[in-house]
C-alpha cells in the first residue's frame, strides 16, 4: 500500500478512535490548535500546570511539546510531560517554535531531541539549526513539507500560500502529526499521513478563502470535511529512497 493510500485509511482511523492529544502549547494559538484537533476528529487537552500535566499525559494517546512561549514553568511542565510519556510509552512531537531567535531555546530544543520524541516538526529556520538524532522522524515544513527518516524521505507539495499568513498553522500541523502518531505506531507513516491530510485540507481551504482572515475558519472547516477520498484524489507527494 502506498503512503497516500495509508494516509486515507489513517484519517478514517482518527475519526473512529478519536485519540486524546495533550498539547503543551504556546500562549499565542492554543484555541486555534485545540479547534483544529477537534475539527480533525481528535480530542485536545491543553493543561500545563506542573502538578497536573503528568496525569493528563498519562491519559493521552499522544503529546505535543511546543516551545513558542517558553518560560520557567513551561520548562518544568515539559520535563514532567516527557518523563511520563517515556514511562507510559506515549509518542510525542516536538515543535521547537522560534528556537532560531534564542540560543537558550535552541539548546533546550536540542536537549529535548535526545529525550525520545517520535517526530520533530519545524519550519526551515528552526530545522536548520538543530541536529536530528537517529530514531527521530524529521519534518521540515514550508512550501514543500519534507518528512525524513533513516535514509528515506517523502515530500508533500500540497498546501496553500495563505497558510504562511496565518499564525498558528505550523503549531496546528504539529498537533495533527501528534493525532496521527496516536493511532499509527510507525512515526514515519504517521507524519507522512498528517502532512498529506493537513496539506490537502489547506488546499481546500485556500479555494474557499478571500484572504488570511477567512482562511483560518476555512481551514477548520476543511479539516472537519476532509475525507480519505480527497487525499487519494488531490495528494501531490513523492518518495525519495536513500
Ligand atoms: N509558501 C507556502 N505555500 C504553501 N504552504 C506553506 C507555505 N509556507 C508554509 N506553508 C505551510 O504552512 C504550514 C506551517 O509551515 P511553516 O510556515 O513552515 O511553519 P511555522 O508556521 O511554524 O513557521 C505547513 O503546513 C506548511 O506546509
Ligand atoms: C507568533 C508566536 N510567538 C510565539 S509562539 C507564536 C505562534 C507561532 O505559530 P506558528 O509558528 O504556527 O505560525
Ligand atoms: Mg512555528
Amino acid at each position: 500500500m502506498s503512503a497516500i493510500q495509508h494516509a486515507a485509511g489513517l484519517l478514517d482511523g482518527v475519526r473512529r478512535r478519536r485519540p486524546r492529544v495533550h498539547c503543551l502549547m504556546n500562549g499565542v494559538v492554543p484555541k486555534f490548535v485545540a479547534d483544529g484537533l477537534s475539527a480533525l476528529g481528535a480530542i485536545p487537552s491543553m493543561t500545563s500546570s506542573p502538578e497536573e500535566v503528568g496525569h493528563f499525559v498519562a491519559k493521552a494517546d499522544a503529546l505535543l511539546v511546543n516551545l513558542g512561549t517558553l518560560d520557567a514553568q513551561c520548562r518544568e511542565a515539559i520535563g514532567i510531560a516527557v518523563d511520563v510519556a517515556a514511562k507510559q510509552g506515549r509518542p510525542w512531537t516536538l515543535d521547537p517554535s522560534h528556537c532560531d531567535y534564542s540560543p537558550p531555546r535552541a539548546a533546550f530544543a536540542q536537549d529535548l531531541l535526545t529525550r525520545g520524541p517520535a517526530v520533530l516538526r519545524a519550519n526551515a529556520a528552526e530545522f536548520d539549526l538543530l541536529s536530528v538524532p537517529a530514531g527521530v522522524v524529521a519534518v521540515r515544513t514550508g512550501r514543500q513539507d519534507r518528512i525524513a527518516y533513516n535514509g528515506s524521505a517523502f515530500s508533500v507539495v500540497n498546501g496553500h500560500p495563505l497558510t504562511a499568513l496565518v499564525t498558528g498553522t505550523g503549531c496546528l500541523s504539529g498537533a495533527v502529526i501528534a493525532a496521527f502518531l496516536a493511532i499509527e505506531p510507525d512515526p514515519y507513516l504517521a507524519a507522512c499521513a498528517a502532512m498529506l491530510a493537513f496539506g490537502v485540507a489547506a488546499e481546500m481551504a485556500g479555494t474557499a478563502a478571500a484572504g488570511p482572515g477567512s482562511f483560518e475558519p476555512a481551514l477548520l472547516d476543511a479539516l472537519a470535511n476532509l475525507e480519505g477520498a480527497h487525499i487519494l484524489s488531490f495528494a501531490k507527494a513523492d518518495h525519495e529512497q536513500g
